[in-house]
């Protein structure tokens, strides 16, 4: 079973991730990234795949042409987990 973060890992949450925010009206956050073009956005989607598939944790995500939206939430534990947590500093590491 999968715990939903406490206060202090919430707390912890903001002040690691600062690239990310709350969603409104769901326990998940989201981050939106912008590309040079489609080929950017799909290699960077590409490499966030087997990181996930790595993880076993998965995103919800859009993409329209150099934009991907990503959105974490853990779907086992019903809101935010320590997975999420995990899977967006991944993404954000993949950055530099
Ligand atoms: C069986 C498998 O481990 C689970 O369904 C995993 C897969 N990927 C997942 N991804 C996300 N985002 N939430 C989950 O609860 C989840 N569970």
């Amino acid at each position: 079973m999968v715990e939903r973060l406490d206060a202090e890992a919430r707390a912890a949450l903001a002040r690691e991730l600062p690239g990310w925010s709350p969603v409104e009206g769901r326990d998940a956050i989201a981050r939106s990234f912008r590309f040079a073009d489609f080929g950017e956005a799909w290699g960077f989607m590409a490499r966030v795949a087997l990181l996930a598939e790595k993880q076993d944790h998965h995103p919800e995500w859009f993409n329209v042409w150099n934009r991907v939206d990503i959105t974490l939430t853990t779907h086992d534990a019903g809101g935010l987990s320590a997975r999420d947590v995990a899977l967006a500093k991944a993404i954000d590491r993949l950055l530099g």
